[in-house]
Parts: C-alpha cells; structure tokens; sequence
C-alpha cells in the first residue's frame, strides 16, 4: 500500500472516532440529566475505575496503558460537560464569579499597606509600583505582614514570591496556604546589588560584609575574589545598609540597592555585583478578602493530588484540553505532614474567559483539595 492509501485508511478510522466520541459524549450528557433529577453528584469513582479496568482487560497487554489514558481523557470530558449543563456553580466558580462582581475597576491608589524590612527594602520599591501613595507600616517577619492584614491594622501587604535566580519564596507560598489571604496583584522589580559604605571608605578598609542571605548567594562570584572579608546575614538588604550607616564604622559594608545609599548618607563603592545580571524578584499584594480587578490574566492555585501514577498527567490534560497555559508549576511539601505534597499552579488566562470558568469548576468539583490564592494582573 501506497502512504497516501495508508492515510486514507487512518482518515477513515478518524471519522468512526470523531461518530463514537460524539456519540459517546451525548449519552454521558444523558446519564448527566438523570443525576441531576436524581440528585447524584456527577464525579463516580468507582464507575470511573470500573470502565477503566474493563477497556484495560479488552485492550490487552499490548494497547492497555495507551487504551486507559484514552478513555480518562474522555470521561474527563463526560464530566465537564455533564457540569456545564447543570449550570450549577462550585463554591470556587461563584467566589471567583462575585469577588470580579464586587471589586472595584480601579485598583486603589492609596492604602495602608504592611512591607516587610525597612525603609528602601526591595518589598518598599515593589509596593510604590503597586500603590501611588501608600502609607506603609514596615513589620519584621513575613508572617507580621499576615497579623497585620488579618489583625485589619492594614488593608494590603507586600511580599517577595518568586525570584528568577533563587526560585520560589517557600515560606510565603506556606503562609498563603495556612493564613486567609489572597493575591489581588504582582510586580516584578528588578535588583540590582551595590556595594555601599559609610562615605571616605576606601575597598582596602572593608573587613565585614553586611547583607540578606539571598543578596549574598547571588553576589558568590564577587565575593569569592575577596575572600579576607567576614560575611554577615542580616534580615534584609535595607536593614544591613542601615546597620552600616549607623555603625559608625569604616570597615563594614552593605550589599544593598543603589537607592539605599541616598536613604542612608552611604557612598557607592561597586554597582552591578551580582552573578548574572537578569535579576528579578517577583513581589505579591496580599488582602483578607479576594479582589479580582479588571485585567485579571493569572490565577494562582495549589492543589492536592490523588496518591496515583498518571494523577499529574491527567490534570494538565485538562489545561490541554481548555488551551490552557501555565506559567508555574512547582511541588510544596504539606508542612508537618510526611511526604505529602501540594502543586502550585500559576493559569495563564483571563478570569473571564469560558475556558477558564470550565477548567476552574472541574478542577473543585474532582479535586480533593482545591486552594484559590486569587486571580490577579502583574505590572512589568
Ligand atoms: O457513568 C456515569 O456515571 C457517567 O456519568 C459517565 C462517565 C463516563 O464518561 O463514562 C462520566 C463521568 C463519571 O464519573 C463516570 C463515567
């Protein structure tokens, strides 16, 4: 046989396929009808697992693993359609639906917002992108900028998520998940890593080196070429050009923003001394209620998975099949639980697009846990 005549056959079989699946789907859509009369949720487990094990045994050995992905596919598809004809919203689906009803359309300029550090902290530069006039209330602890939101002292908090050299912030993506806050929206602020000193102080003077952990990891190649200079951790690159400006001393220095050097009364001794350049940290606006603001284009979500090969696969078959994007994905441990994870997604679309609302009420009707962390635009 010819390959033209090969693909005519496969053309063929494709058009029996395309008959079956719609015929397949209007029949779930009927047994979706009598569940719904008969109060009968639509996800049925255990008939899921009794199909599979069925076409599996039918398959043989050779065909079986490609024959059950095949078909949870399509009783994924069985389900959203049987919910998008209830057109009864999940619990999720309608706090997303009423929190775009009720937010405002202008994102607020002023505000009392909590930042952790000090004055200059990259957290301060992150939450001017967001506010025109903040009043800000800087706290120690990322956890602070919580009590501070939950306590009602402030409306918003900013906070570091996600950093392009250093990766997630883990313990603020923990804090999100045991805390009831929401991400309402995101920048990305670019950082760039000075060497700051007290004026008159020459390089041959320095004997201390001042900074946060994570500025000193992402300046490792500078500071290994000046390896007779003590490294010291302090909670925050604001906080240790502070240290150093109040020091009194002319043998320490800060690794800090360049901004900070004003700030403090500090001298630039050496800009740009960060291992690679493309340095940004992403920053998060956190609030008790969900806000969603127009121009919302990313959700962020964790999500629990069933303890089964294939529970991954399936999932983001489900962004597939919506023409989905996502822009994140990342494990987290449960904390004080062994060896038990959450994923965290970041969906790149439109809260008000149906694709979305689709994914969103599928993922809350079969997923046993399901956490929005809110639906949110990010300034560049
Ligand atoms: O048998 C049912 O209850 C159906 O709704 C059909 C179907 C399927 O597509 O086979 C779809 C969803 C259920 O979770 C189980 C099976």
């Amino acid at each position: 046989m010819t390959i033209e005549e090969l693909r005519a056959r496969i053309d063929r079989i494709d058009s029996g396929l395309i008959r079956l699946y719609a015929e397949r789907l209007e029949t779930a859509a009927e047994i979706g009808k009598y569940k719904q009369e008969h109060n009968l949720p639509v996800f049925d487990p255990a008939r899921e697992r009794e199909v599979l094990n069925k076409v599996g045994a039918e398959a043989g050995e050779a065909n079986e693993n490609g024959v059950r992905a095949l078909f949870s596919f399509l009783m994924a598809q069985s389900r959203t359609s049987q919910m998008l004809d209830r057109k009864q919203e999940s619990e999720l689906g309608k706090l997303i639906r009423r929190s775009v009803e009720e937010t405002p359309k202008l994102f607020p300029e002023k505000a009392k917002v909590a930042c952790q550090g000090v004055e200059g902290a990259y957290s301060q530069q992150a939450c001017e992108k967001m506010f025109r006039s903040p009043a800000i209330t800087y706290c120690k602890t990322f956890g602070d900028v919580f009590s501070a939101i939950e306590s009602g002292e402030c409306e918003y908090g900013v906070l570091p998520i996600e950093n392009s050299l250093a990766g997630s912030v883990n313990s603020v993506y923990d804090k999100l998940l045991s805390r009831k806050c929401y991400i309402v929206r995101s920048a990305r602020v670019k950082i760039d890593h000075t060497l700051l000193v007290k004026p008159g102080t020459k390089p041959e003077d320095i004997r201390e080196i001042w900074s946060h952990e994570q500025a000193i990891q992402q300046c490792s190649d500078f500071l290994s070429k000046n390896k007779q200079w003590q490294v010291n951790v302090s909670s925050n690159t604001a906080a240790a050009a502070r240290m150093v400006a109040e020091s009194g001393r002319k043998d320490v220095a800060a690794i800090s923003s360049g901004r900070c050097a004003q700030l403090y009364g500090l001298e630039i001794l050496k800009t740009d001394i960060q291992n690679n350049s493309n340095n940004h940290t992403r920053f998060i606006c956190i609030s008790r209620k969900p806000e969603i603001y127009p121009g919302a284009d990313r959700t962020s979500l964790m999500l629990a998975l069933p303890d089964r090969p294939g529970a991954l696969y399936q999932l983001l078959g489900r962004f597939n099949a919506q023409g989905i994007n996502l822009t994140k994905l990342e494990s987290r441990p449960v904390p004080g639980k062994d060896f038990e994870f959450m994923f965290c997604f970041d969906i790149d679309a439109s809260v008000y697009s149906p694709a979305f609302t689709r994914l969103i009420e599928e993922l809350d009707v079969t997923l046993e846990k399901c956490v929005y962390l809110g639906s949110y635009s990010e300034l560049a």
